[in-house]
């Protein structure tokens, strides 16, 4: 496959223009302006932020909100051995997906393509958490890591520097992988704690400061957003208390952004959710949503994101100018796409989609589900072993 053709891709990421600086890239985090085009034509539906009509409230219905928010996760679920996958809700399914993996291959049947690339080259690995090396589970706080994917991580992280980049809080998602070896970004990148370097950017960077981990290591410790926590806070709380009604619903403070669940709510009652999150964000301008696996995220409008979060966490490792490196990002969710379209603008590395189910993306690859996932990082801790 050629990796650098470009598949014509109308996936949703926020239309944030993308800085070619790479030192460019940390400062001006400022508010996305309004952006143009709301609908993809894939899977995907784009938030929409069109500017709303004096006097005409926007509605969830009317706004795109609701086909986004059903558009955001499979429906069924099966048991495999190990993880509760979710499944194509009809026969065709296979097919389909046979016919859209001509477009995104199996990293597993391409591996020893992607081992050719990365001769003579440095891998760094980025990896999502849920729904990547967990299974998607009704219950967040459920959403645990089977031990083999455990020693599946940490075993190829003795080879190649990784990292995990998840939209949960930093503390939690470290409690949930427990593995003090990795990198940790949490708040969809908002909350980066790297290795320390000298970098001149780094260093500068007022939202940057040196702390130290839960082993007393000398980190870097960046949060772009940390001026929005009062907010996210605030936001939070009434959030807590707006839905408290909707059966199902769940609100997950991941400290600079806040997750809505709806994935246990009577899919009658989804306009109400999303019209609630809508209603009370017409209060805060400086908030914005995104779209993940049944979930509405409330995050700051600033320009950062998992993309952003790699290039960060590459220029941390003293990777990001060389391009002896190959970077290689693995995520489910839409979310992720901002890691993969980073990827493919650096022309540099790949992205791998975990879907079991076809969707447009800016990744290069496919990995049907978590357990998909455990044998590519077995692989590639082979690779990196030989
Ligand atoms: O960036 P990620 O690590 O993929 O985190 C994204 C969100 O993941 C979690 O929600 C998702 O997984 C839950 C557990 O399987 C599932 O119940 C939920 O429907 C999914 O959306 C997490 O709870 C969120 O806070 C993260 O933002």
């Amino acid at each position: 496959m050629d990796l650098k053709s470009n598949h014509a891709s109308p996936i949703l990421t926020d239309p944030a223009p993308m800085s070619k600086s790479r030192l460019g890239l940390y400062s001006g985090l400022f508010p996305y302006s309004p952006p143009g085009a709301v609908f993809s034509s894939g899977m995907y539906l784009a938030v929409p932020r069109k500017k709303p009509i004096p006097g005409k409230l926007e509605d969830v219905r009317s706004s795109g909100w609701l086909d986004a928010m059903k558009s955001s996760s499979p429906p069924r679920k099966k048991m495999t051995k190990d993880f509760i996958v979710e499944v194509p809700s009809d026969d065709n399914g296979d097919l389909l997906y046979r016919s859209w993996m001509l477009k995104y291959p199996s990293a597993l049947s391409s591996f020893e393509q992607i081992t050719n690339q990365a001769k003579g080259k440095k891998i760094a690995l980025f990896l999502d958490y849920d729904g990547t090396l967990s299974p998607i589970v009704d219950d967040p706080e459920r959403a645990l890591m089977s031990k083999t994917m455990r020693y599946a991580v940490r075993n190829v992280a003795k080879y190649f520097p990784t990292a995990i980049i998840s939209g949960r809080s930093r503390d939690k998602v470290y409690e949930f992988v427990g593995l003090t070896e990795l990198h940790y970004a949490g708040s969809h990148g908002m909350d980066i704690m790297g290795p320390v370097r000298n970098s001149e950017f780094i260093d500068d960077h007022q939202n940057c400061i040196r702390s130290t981990d839960k082993q007393g290591k000398e980190v870097n410790l960046f949060q772009p957003a940390s001026e929005y926590l009062p907010m996210i806070d605030e936001v939070f709380k009434s959030l807590i208390e707006i839905t408290k009604d909707i059966k199902g619903s769940k609100v997950e403070n991941n400290k600079f952004c806040v997750s809505v669940h709806y994935r246990n709510v009577d899919e009658k009652h989804w306009s109400t959710i999303g019209q609630c999150v809508q209603d009370l964000l017409k209060d805060y301008p400086r908030l914005r949503v995104t779209h993940g696996r049944k979930v509405l995220e409330v995050r700051p409008d600033i320009k950062w994101d998992k993309g952003k979060a790699v290039e960060f966490l590459l220029d941390s490792l003293g990777l990001s100018e060389r391009d002896d490196v190959l970077p290689i990002y693995v995520g489910d969710d839409r979310t992720d796409e901002d890691a993969f379209k980073v990827l493919r603008e650096r022309n540099q590395g790949f992205g791998i989609l975990v879907s079991s189910v076809p969707k447009e993306s800016k990744a290069f690859y496919s990995l049907r589900d978590p357990s998909e996932v455990m044998e590519f990082l077995k692989s590639l801790a082979r690779y990196g072993a030989s």
